[in-house]
């Protein structure tokens, strides 16, 4: 395994620069608000807008970005973990050329990433030489270590709401937590399953009113996803509703926040590929393990 400092020491896979790598991590707090067909849907329309993009699904307890896109993984994470494969060999092909790295489903001793584990996973993933634009990050529900060091490494951290008191609550403890302990400063508001365009801004105001009066972040409208019967018969097709029905609400929703995303600044930073994330993330991610029960990391 590598330390943190060793990282630094990891060359580019081929030696050349490369722009740094859009990284977009989707959370929610509350489980079951549509996290993942967010996640899955944006990489989509992410590709449809010409971006190379890499869908990376790090629920590791309850994963199902593959099933989401009828995808049949050989390996996930958690064989790169036991070191059964490289991650090289968990990579899927999806539709039009989306990447994916699946998760284990299931897998209930996995559900939290270990220090090391962070720190392997950004030695694979630079070692992987994958020309992309962007990546989409699908993390657990909650608010586990794992979750925040994943959102504080990416450049732009999407919560997921919906018109549920416990989803508002949750969103607003995960806003919280990330701006309290993570410095987080910009969290990008999606409301999702919404029954018209004001229900989308009033979630979102709710979270604003509260986040400004309490919080040192400033929260951005990224749209509203309407509750759509198409996106669920696609998710029953095993497929992204982007590709199934392009022409439905949630579809177009989709393509639209897709076009407001890679319309955010570009992340700079020296290194490119997805080091500028990966660096990040063991950066945070030590921080993080300094607070730990050593026990725990000495059974890593
Ligand atoms: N915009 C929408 N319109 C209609 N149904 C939706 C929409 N978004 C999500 N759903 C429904 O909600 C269910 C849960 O969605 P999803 O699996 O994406 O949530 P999640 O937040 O990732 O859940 P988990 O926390 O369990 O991973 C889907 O199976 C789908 O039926």
């Amino acid at each position: 395994m590598h330390s943190p400092a060793d990282i630094n020491a990891i060359p580019a896979a081929n030696g050349t620069a490369r722009p740094p790598v859009r990284v977009i991590a989707v959370a929610s707090g509350k489980g079951g608000v549509g996290k993942t067909s967010v996640s899955v849907n944006l990489a989509m329309a992410l590709v449809h807008a010409g971006q190379r993009t890499l869908l990376l699904d790090t629920d590791l307890g309850l994963a199902n970005v593959d099933v989401m896109l009828g995808l049949s993984p050989q390996f996930t994470l958690a064989d790169v973990f036991a070191g059964r494969c490289e991650l090289q060999d968990t990579l899927l092909e999806g539709p039009r050329g989306l990447w994916v790295v699946p998760a284990a489903s299931g897998k209930r001793h996995m559900t939290e990433l270990l220090p090391q584990q962070h720190i392997g996973l950004v030695h694979a993933f630079c070692q992987l030489d994958l020309p992309l634009d962007a990546m989409v990050v699908d993390n657990a529900a909650g608010i586990s270590d794992s979750v925040l060091t994943f959102c504080q490494a990416a450049q732009d951290v999407i919560v997921v709401v919906c018109d549920e008191p416990a989803s508002v609550t949750d969103a607003y403890a995960l806003i919280k937590v990330l701006s309290r302990e993570r410095g987080v400063t910009r969290v990008q508001v999606l409301a999702n399953q919404v029954n018209n365009a004001i229900e989308g801004k009033q979630l979102f105001e709710k979270l604003e009113r509260v986040s400004a009066r309490f919080l040192d972040v400033t929260l951005h409208y990224l749209g509203a996803v309407p509750r759509d019967e198409w996106l669920r018969r696609a998710i029953q097709r095993q497929e992204a509703v982007v590709e199934a029905f392009p022409g439905c609400p949630s579809a177009l929703a989709f393509r639209d926040i897709a076009r407001r995303a890679n319309s955010w600044q570009s992340p700079v930073g020296p290194r490119g590929g997805v080091e500028f994330f990966m660096e990040r993330l063991v950066a945070h991610g030590a921080s993080a393990a300094s607070t730990n029960d050593p026990l725990r990391s000495a059974v890593a």
